[in-house]
């Protein structure tokens, strides 16, 4: 322990009556100040020292300071602050010490200290004030804590806020493209409501008929292209819809195109849509219907009359599922399957250069040929009992009896117009028919002109047929008793075919 020298002994007895007077103002002093000679012993402390540091003025006076309270005041901070600091600068402001004391716990101080002169110059005292901060120190953490954790709390629920915006502002934009495509959708369906499908049944037994069920079959579920060929009449479409009824798209609508019947101009904004201004009279967007089948099946009908300029273009979209929109540098991906059908030889098509060989090989991954009705005479019986019930029921009759002469009849004619013409023949014999029994309206002409030349071309035979059925009906094309009705040809088709095989008035 060191005590208050000897040389000080005067001073410091002027000083311990100073004290004395001023011992009581020391004392309502709420901050601990403490009073030090030049070497560092106590001399005076105020009432809040000794409460603040549970220390008493006995033990403490006269003791140097690093070893009040059984040298807990040792602290290396403190003693450089005091020993080197303050005799060089004279002054010591807001130092901070975080100690634990044996006494009183773990502490934060604010220390201040000033070097008090004799008029002599030399050092004399120190005042030494020790603001005991630990309190507002520990609040202040706390708060710091809770300020950093909060601002990350702030800053991730900004973070998952933006997330859940960029979410939702994607939601609706596919909630806007798929209501656009409803709305597409329901456009197209309504007009095809006006189509009105028949029956769906494919009727029939023999044996090439149930190779194309068998094919069907194997075919539906997958997404692959399907490429339905045989003459017109044979039933393409129908194949076409029962791929489609037993497909996994079965629960979005069959888009269909009949590349026949769309003018040239038209077919690109009709399959690929166009926008606003891409064309003079394009007045607003228009959805395509391959953008309408997004997800569905297309039927592309008449394959082979899509403009050769198109094609490419529809290689592209079965191939890569990409295309852009009349106007539109943008492309729109969709995930279209595609069952096209033809009358034509595209094959033949490709070596003339009228049709893509790279489409062609596309399209032509898996065929399924609807065999003509000439060449599955066993399905005719069935088809005459089905259409016979059917035509009668729909203009009320009853006929229970179809003579045996009748169905030879029906059987040996070669039915180049296939089904449809049968279903013609069909409702020109219920009308004749007065009784149960029926009876046909006219002879079966046997078609001599296209059966004595074997070597023919599928299309020679039809241009053929098509002006024989137009000389007999003096070029009537369209309404009651025209070529179209007895071809079983819708009006434009048969148009379209005139100008396909250059069938013209002579
Ligand atoms: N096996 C069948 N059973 C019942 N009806 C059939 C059958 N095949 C075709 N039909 C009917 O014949 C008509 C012609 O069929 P569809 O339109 O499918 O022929 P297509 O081959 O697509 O003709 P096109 O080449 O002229 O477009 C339709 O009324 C269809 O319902």
């Amino acid at each position: 322990m060191t005590h208050i020298s000897k040389r000080n002994e005067g001073g410091s007895a002027r000083l311990q009556t100073v004290f004395k007077v001023f011992g009581n103002i020391l004392d309502s002093i709420r901050e601990p100040l403490i009073f030090l000679d030049h070497q560092l012993h106590v001399i005076k402390a105020n009432r809040s020292f000794y409460l603040t540091f549970d220390a008493k003025p006995d033990e403490a006076e006269g003791m140097l300071i690093f070893d009040l309270g059984n040298r807990q005041w040792n602290i290396p901070k403190l003693k450089r602050a005091l020993k080197e600091h303050l005799q060089q600068n004279s002054i010591l402001s807001d130092l901070r010490i975080e100690h634990t004391f044996k006494t009183v716990g773990r502490k934060i101080l604010f220390l201040n200290a000033r070097l008090i002169y004799q008029k002599t110059g030399q050092p004399e005292l120190i005042l030494l004030s020790i603001e005991d901060v630990t309190e507002r120190e520990d609040q202040r953490g706390t708060l710091e804590k809770l300020l950093t954790t909060r601002t990350a709390e702030l800053v991730s629920a900004k973070e998952e806020a933006e997330k859940r915006k960029v979410t939702a502002e994607k939601a609706l934009a596919e909630i806007k493209a798929l209501k656009a495509q409803l709305e597409a959708e329901t456009a197209y369906l309504q007009e095809e409501i006006k189509l009105e499908y028949d029956h769906e049944k494919i009727i029939g037994h023999s044996n090439s008929l149930k190779y194309v069920f068998h094919k069907i079959e194997q075919i539906a579920s997958s997404d692959t292209t399907v490429l339905v060929l045989g003459e017109t009449g044979t039933g393409k479409e129908l194949i076409a819809r029962a791929i489609y009824g037993l497909s996994l798209r079965k629960n979005r609508p069959l888009i269909k195109v009949n590349c026949a019947t769309l003018p040239a101009n038209l077919i690109e904004s009709e399959l690929f849509g166009h926008v606003k201004g891409a064309f003079t009279g394009a007045q607003a967007r228009h959805s395509g219907r391959f953008e309408i089948a997004n997800g569905a099946t297309l039927f592309l009908d008449e394959i082979g009359e899509l403009p050769v300029d198109l094609q490419a273009k529809l290689l592209r979209v079965i191939q890569d599922g990409e295309f852009e929109r009349l106007g539109d540098s943008r492309t729109v991906k969709v995930d279209v399957r595609v069952i096209a059908a033809t009358n034509r030889d595209l094959e033949e098509m490709v070596r003339k250069g009228v049709f893509r060989e790279d489409l062609w090989y596309r399209l032509n991954v898996f065929p399924i040929t609807m065999p003509p009705l000439r060449e599955r005479l066993d399905d005719i019986p069935l088809l005459v009992d089905f259409y016979v019930k059917k035509i009668a029921k729909r203009m009320g009759k009853t006929i229970t009896h179809i003579p045996a002469g009748v169905m030879e009849e029906l059987k040996s004619y070669r039915w180049p117009g296939n089904i449809r013409e049968l279903e013609n023949v069909l409702e020109r014999a219920v009308i004749n028919s007065s009784g149960p029994k029926l009876q046909l309206a006219d002879q079966l002409r046997k078609p001599t002109r296209f059966l004595s030349r074997g070597t023919e071309t599928l299309e020679a035979v039809e241009r053929n047929y098509i002006l024989r059925v137009l000389d007999q009906t003096n070029w009537k094309v369209s309404g009651k008793n025209s070529a179209a009705e007895i071809l079983g040809l819708d009006r434009s088709t048969l148009r379209a075919r005139m100008i396909k095989l250059n069938i013209r008035k002579s």
